[in-house]
């Protein structure tokens, strides 16, 4: 696939979506439920954007909106230098022309062959047989399934369907792909290959993606900056390393919780405790306090010795992250001395 397909007119430095102040209530009976409440975000034309929340949060209502499938009842929403808000479904439409869609249950129709699937948006495109077989090939090919071609959906595996699901979303080459929960069906191994498709998308073709999840791993493998959305609300976004390594909601912080251990509380701590009769305390690795490891090799001489006696540390951007709980053992006043020390460099939380 060249380029020529998917480079927009738009000037590169115009973000790719811009909501500002968007709101959007649904009316149940009597009562008014708010999905999107008041959120403003840009996404960049060329990132790959996540959009994280737990289920109810308003992730697919926002998806919607983007792509016109539902309008906004407060607030403005541009995707692509477009105005959504009052706009006629005639004009939605052709917006929607340039924007493709992937979902968690790919959505492919079982009666055509992969080739058929693909084809669809072109037959309703209005493009000349000839042409659509060409860029069938070529979409194909791109997503490396010519040799499946012929078969049926019901023929292959969810990640070979969801690899036709975003052939499908490329063929009128758009310049914004939506994923919602696209590889929520998926095994960890499966998810991996479709994320590593979604990049190749972003990087070879300059499409930008929205992701949609509520999968911690997924933003951590494939996305460039984060929001974090709840009950309609956006309450955290910025850089996913930014973001993780320090995040300051609970909701956040519960994600961050599913990737690495995070400070231990409750009962996970008094069995700790229980364990360990030092002193327990968590601290936090981030990349930038890189003088954790003097602090602790001077530890000896400070009359204190230490286990790590549990922690996890990960990866994001390729910057490390994550937290060790570490048991202290001395006399109070070199204890005192040596988490004073370790407070200079990093984070650090008594285990409670
Ligand atoms: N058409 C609708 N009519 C009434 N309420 C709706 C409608 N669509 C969504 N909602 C409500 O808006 C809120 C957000 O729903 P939404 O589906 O956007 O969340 P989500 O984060 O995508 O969750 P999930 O992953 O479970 O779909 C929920 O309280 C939901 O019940």
């Amino acid at each position: 696939m060249t380029e020529d397909h998917i480079v927009s007119s738009r000037s590169a430095a115009e973000p790719m979506v811009v909501l500002s102040n968007v709101t959007k209530e649904f009316r149940v009976g009597k009562k008014t439920v708010t999905a999107v409440d008041h959120v403003d975000l840009t996404i960049n034309r060329g990132e790959i954007f996540a959009i994280i929340g737990y289920s109810g949060a308003g992730k697919s209502t926002l998806v919607r909106l983007i792509n016109g499938l539902e309008s906004i009842t407060g607030g403005s929403l541009t995707v692509n230098g477009f105005e959504v808000a009052g706009k006629r479904e005639s004009q939605l439409r052709e917006a929607r022309t340039n924007i493709g869609m992937i979902f968690q249950q790919f959505n492919l129709m079982n009666s055509r062959t992969v080739a058929g699937n693909v084809e669809f948006p072109l037959k309703v495109a209005g493009w000349d047989k000839n042409k659509r077989a060409a860029r069938v090939t070529e979409l194909l090919e791109f997503v490396g399934l010519a040799d499946k071609a012929k078969n049926y959906p019901d023929q292959l595996s969810g990640g070979q369907k969801q690899r036709v699901g975003i052939a499908r979303a490329l063929a009128t080459s758009p310049s914004l792909l939506l994923a919602d929960e696209s590889t929520s069906a998926l095994d960890p191994e499966t998810t991996a290959e479709v994320l590593d498709l979604l990049k190749k998308v972003n990087h070879e073709l300059g499409i930008t993606v929205i992701v949609i999840t509520h999968e911690m791993d997924v933003v951590s493998n494939i996305a460039d900056r984060v929001a974090v959305m709840e009950l309609g609300k956006v309450v955290e976004s910025g850089n996913v390393y930014d973001v993780f390594s320090n995040p300051q909601t609970a909701t956040a912080k519960r994600f961050v919780g599913t990737a690495v251990k995070t400070t231990p509380v409750g009962g996970e701590a008094a069995e700790l405790k229980e364990r360990h009769r030092g002193y327990l305390v968590n601290i936090e690795i981030t990349e930038g306090n890189t003088s954790i490891g003097k602090v602790l090799s001077y530890l000896g001489s400070r009359n204190v010795s230490f286990n790590i006696v549990q922690g996890g540390l990960e990866t994001l951007q390729g910057k490390s992250y994550g937290n060790l709980t570490l048991e202290l053992i001395g006399d109070v006043i070199s204890i005192d001395a040596a988490v004073a020390e370790l407070k200079t460099v990093t984070r650090v939380q008594e285990v409670r």
